[in-house]
């Protein structure tokens, strides 16, 4: 602990530096100043004894001692002041920081590669990360805590010294046993914590699950409160069964050290007797050792106290710090290629395995060349790879095996963001973002002359139409009841989604993303939008996901995939035209209708 106090008190104070450099100066100042005046006090208490235990009356003794106390007196006033002033700034530093904090770490967690997603233990990582930004709006305070302390504590053992040599030495060794139980004991906490991060992980799921209003409806309709709130209940048992075993733990850890403390206490105090029994100190010394024993004994327990507390949110903090820098490991590290629009884009071998449960990979050997002005369909069964297939080609995923490469440079070598920024998609699950309508489209990336553009993808979508009937207009918050506003159908927020990949592509044309951008759509927003799909081929490579064979149709190509492979290839004519193969026989499947005994009406 000792080892690591200073970086900790360091780490506090860069944190503390960063949210508020005034406040942190000030603070410090306060504490040093109180140090010194409390090292003041303590001289001026034993100057004070010795004058009042000297022989003779006592009130000569009473005026030599005067100085002393009046130093004494108004030390220990300026200390309560300047206490007052340290507690109200850390007030105002504590929740800066925490704000600090917390926005690094939703940014760090932005910054992590989508694949982190994939793995149980990122939710855990981010689980610790997210309870060491919580512990910072103490971290000032405790530092400085453990600063004033050790300050006492150091007056305290100056004075010790110079009454005699032999009391310092004691008076360290009788404070082993609180300090070891401290070290023991914050372990033990931590530790606690950290196995059941499953299962907090799992509580915050459950909890948003049930509270979220994306499921309300079903959360009542499908009775499923009592199943849930069952499997909240266990998460939480586990956790409160781990608490409790770290509770006792650290109980029976605590009576040892208490013990140990009690025989230490005794050793000092009977080494203080001995010194004074041998004649070694006076009375007037061993009074004023009897004051700096106490003194010191309680700047041991604070920096064991504190110390210890400081130790144990450093041990969170630690889990901060490690997710800041590495992301849970899944730090974004690409290169620095700043791609235009790709010309052509080459897939060759791309293999890729999802970790966990499933047993084939959900890619294997795909070999593709898609071109710009080209539209190329994706077709396939349920879990043949077309959505993981779109999300390598948008970068978010880097290829495992194999190679994606932008006009001959490979993705790593891209940089990240400037490949995003060529990207625009309308993912299978679209993001419903809690904003107004035209921020629901342009996301931020707007200038006064652009909202022409947002208005002329909503116009292509339908979404225009959408808008036309909210009473705010583009204004309107698409958030209704946790924050107000409106609420649009489902097939009013795909028309958003749609008309937001249309108006990134306008920004920057380049790869054009549909992953079923049709689904919840009546025909006429379906027609309406594959027509505007065409139209905006011309400069970008578009890629279509779609079920509905027919709407494949628009497509310059189509690809079929199964069980992860690229099975078929061609135009859609020349598919339909074989008379065996995955293609033909969906189409056949999507165009039969007949209802097993009904008889097909009479001509
Ligand atoms: N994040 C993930 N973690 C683990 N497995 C995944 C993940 N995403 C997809 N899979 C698995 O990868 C396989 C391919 O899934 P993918 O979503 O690419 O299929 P798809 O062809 O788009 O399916 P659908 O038509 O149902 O949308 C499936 O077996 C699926 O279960």
């Amino acid at each position: 602990m000792l080892r690591r106090l200073p970086q900790l008190v360091r780490r506090a104070l860069a944190l503390a530096w960063h949210a508020d450099r005034t406040a942190t100066l000030l603070v410090l100042l306060c504490q040093l100043l109180s140090g010194i005046f409390g090292a003041i006090a303590l001289y001026a208490t034993t100057g004070t004894l010795r004058a009042l235990l000297l022989p003779g009356p006592v009130g000569g003794h009473l005026r030599h001692a005067a100085p002393s106390l009046a130093v004494l007196t108004t030390a220990t006033a300026l200390r309560a002041v300047l206490a007052i002033a340290v507690t109200s700034l850390s007030t105002r530093v504590g929740p800066r920081i925490n704000r600090e904090a917390d926005l690094a770490l939703i940014a760090a967690g932005c910054a992590a590669e989508l694949r982190a997603y994939d793995e149980p233990s990122y939710a855990e990582q981010w689980e610790a990360a997210d309870r060491g930004a919580a512990t910072t709006p103490d971290l000032l305070s405790n530092a400085q805590d453990v600063i004033a302390s050790a300050v006492s504590l150091v007056a305290a053992a100056g004075v010790l010294a110079t009454l005699h040599p032999w009391l310092l030495p004691f008076l360290l060794l009788g404070s082993v046993p609180a300090g070891v139980a401290a070290v023991r004991t914050a372990r033990i906490h931590y530790l606690a914590g950290l196995t059941t991060n499953e299962e907090r992980v799992a509580l915050r799921i459950y909890r948003w699950f049930l509270i979220d209003k994306g499921r309300a409806d079903q959360v009542r309709s499908d009775q499923v409160t009592p199943f849930m709130l069952g499997k909240y209940r266990q998460a939480e048992t586990r956790i409160a069964e781990v608490t409790e075993r770290a509770g006792r733990q650290a109980a029976r850890v605590s009576l040892l050290a208490a013990l140990g403390t009690g025989a230490g206490t005794a050793l000092i105090w009977g080494v203080l007797l001995y010194l004074v029994a041998s004649g070694r100190i006076g009375l007037a010394a061993a009074g004023s050792a009897t004051f700096a024993l106490r003194t010191a004994g309680s700047g041991v327990q604070g920096m064991v106290g504190n110390g210890a507390r400081l130790y144990r949110m450093g041990l969170y903090l630690d889990d901060y710090f490690r997710f800041l820098d590495e992301a849970g490991g899944h730090r974004i590290r690409r290169g620095s290629v700043l791609p235009g629009a790709p010309a052509v884009l080459e897939v060759t071998g791309l293999c890729h395995s999802y970790p966990g449960e499933q047993q084939e990979p959900a890619l294997r050997d795909i070999d593709l060349t898609l071109r710009q002005n080209e539209v190329v369909a994706v077709i396939g069964q349920n879990g043949s790879g077309k959505s993981t297939l779109l999300k390598l080609l948008a970068g978010l995923y880097l290829p495992q095996t194999g190679r994606i490469s932008w006009d001959g440079v490979p993705v790593e070598q891209l940089d990240a963001e400037g490949m995003w920024t060529r990207v625009a998609r309308v993912p299978q699950e679209f993001a419903r973002w809690p904003l107004s309508a035209a921020e629901n489209i342009h996301l931020g990336h707007l200038t006064e002359e652009l909202m022409t553009e947002v208005v002329r993808a909503a116009e292509h979508t339908g979404f225009d139409e959408v808008v036309g009937r909210l009473r705010s207009g583009w204004r309107t918050l698409l958030a209704q009841g946790w924050l107000g506003g409106a609420e649009l159908s489902g097939g009013g927020w795909q028309r958003a989604a749609v008309a937001r990949a249309f108006y990134r592509s306008t920004l920057n044309p380049g790869l054009l993303i549909l992953d079923e951008p049709t689904s919840d759509l009546d025909p006429r927003a379906e027609h309406r939008i594959l027509h505007a799909l065409r139209g905006f081929a011309p400069g970008r490579i578009t890629l279509l996901v779609t079920h509905n064979i027919a709407n494949a149709a628009l497509a310059d190509r189509v690809i079929v995939l199964d069980q992860g492979r690229i099975v078929q290839s061609g135009s859609w004519q020349e598919l339909a035209e074989q008379p065996t193969g995955l293609f033909r026989e969906l189409l056949d499947l999507q165009r039969d209708r007949a209802i097993p005994g009904q008889r097909p009406a009479a001509a």
